[in-house]
């Protein structure tokens, strides 16, 4: 996303609050990571704290890490309350950037394990929670990185100090460009995370919520969210609210993730997948010729039939149902 060039706007002066009570015990997990050991709870508003922690640490903010930093105090804790955030929850936090969401989240109650890309301010966000044991953050490309395991690990010491639920919540506000690998790495985690809670571009936010049939918007990328998740578009977020300004809009969307049990009965989820790939690959093609390495044209138009559809489909007129029911007619191994 183009940045505007803008410099840091004066910090007004606000009279400083005390830190609430300290935090309870848990735990951190490599130490080959920046660790976070000890400090005060943080209750600074958005808008003081990130300018005034851009400012002590003279950072410019990167537009190839998508660094737009939240100023609007009020987006983070509707962030927190749409993930319905309670005391001893565990939560994955995706680029803490200067720590205003991650603040927000400790102060709920939540153990956050914040995974951030750039070094500095992995190093930023460490010195501003490190009196915080609730607080890990692990300086790590998410794209790359082994969340799963990293999760589980953290997941499975937590469980042994608190008696807490067995699934994690994600709430991120995350540089845009990486929305989509965020998406396919995140939403087939039904079995450690009850729900994703994330801060998109809008127009992504729109095109992976609300695309409809029949419209170049809808892809792959719908049936893999509908299949593990039932997604929502909560609110909007103007360009206004981040520091710099980008030069469009955002969202917040919510996906509440299925476990394997709930998923559409599919006999292998990888051949289910790759036909629907298939089918879009050749987005201007009719199933019947776009999926002949699965089946006869013969048969998947009797298929197509059985589906309710027309022999003349097109990948953009199934739903995620339809495709459900024509992979169990066509694809047989
Ligand atoms: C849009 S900013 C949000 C910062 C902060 N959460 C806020 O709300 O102000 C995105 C953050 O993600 C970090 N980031 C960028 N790419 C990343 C990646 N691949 N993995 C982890 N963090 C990343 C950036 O350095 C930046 O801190």
């Amino acid at each position: 996303m183009p940045f505007l060039v803008q410099s840091l706007p004066p910090i007004p002066s606000k009279p400083w609050s005390p830190p609430p009570s300290p935090f309870k015990l848990i735990t951190s997990i490599k130490r080959t990571h920046f660790q976070i050991t000890s400090a005060k709870r943080d209750d600074e508003d958005d808008y003081h704290s990130t300018l005034k922690a851009l400012k002590s640490r003279g950072r410019t903010p990167r537009k190839s890490l998508g660094q737009h930093y939240m100023l609007n105090s009020s987006v983070n804790e509707r962030l927190v309350a749409v993930a319905d955030v309670k005391d001893g929850d565990m939560v994955l936090e995706i680029g803490p950037g200067t720590g205003s969401l991650t603040n927000v989240l400790i102060n709920a109650g939540a153990s956050v394990l914040a995974i951030e890309k750039d070094a500095h301010m992995a190093a930023l966000v460490g010195e501003r929670f490190a009196n915080t044991q609730h607080f890990t953050v692990l300086q790590e490309d998410f794209t790359k990185c082994h969340i799963h395991s990293q999760m589980t690990t953290l997941m499975e010491s937590n469980s042994l100090l608190r008696n807490e639920s067995k699934y994690a919540k994600v709430v991120s506000n995350i540089p845009f460009n990486i929305s989509t690998d965020v998406v396919k790495q995140l939403l087939p985690m039904g079995d450690i995370f009850s729900v994703v809670v994330l801060l998109l571009q809008d127009e992504a936010a729109c095109r992976l919520v609300e695309a409809s049939l029949r419209t170049s918007e809808y892809r792959p990328i719908n049936i893999f969210i509908n299949f593990y998740s039932d997604p929502v578009y909560e609110f909007k977020v103007p360009r206004t609210d981040f520091f710099p300004q980008p030069n469009v809009d955002a969202a917040v969307v919510t996906f509440r993730l299925k476990q394997a049990v709930d998923y559409p009965t599919v006999f292998c989820i990888k051949s289910f997948f790759s036909m629907v790939n298939s089918a879009f690959n050749g987005k201007r093609k009719m199933l019947r010729r776009s999926l002949q390495h699965i089946s006869t044209p013969l048969e998947i138009e009797e298929a197509l039939v059985n589906v309710g559809l027309p022999v003349t489909a097109r990948p953009e007129e199934l739903t995620l149902d339809d495709f459900v029911k024509l992979h169990s007619l066509i694809a047989t191994s």
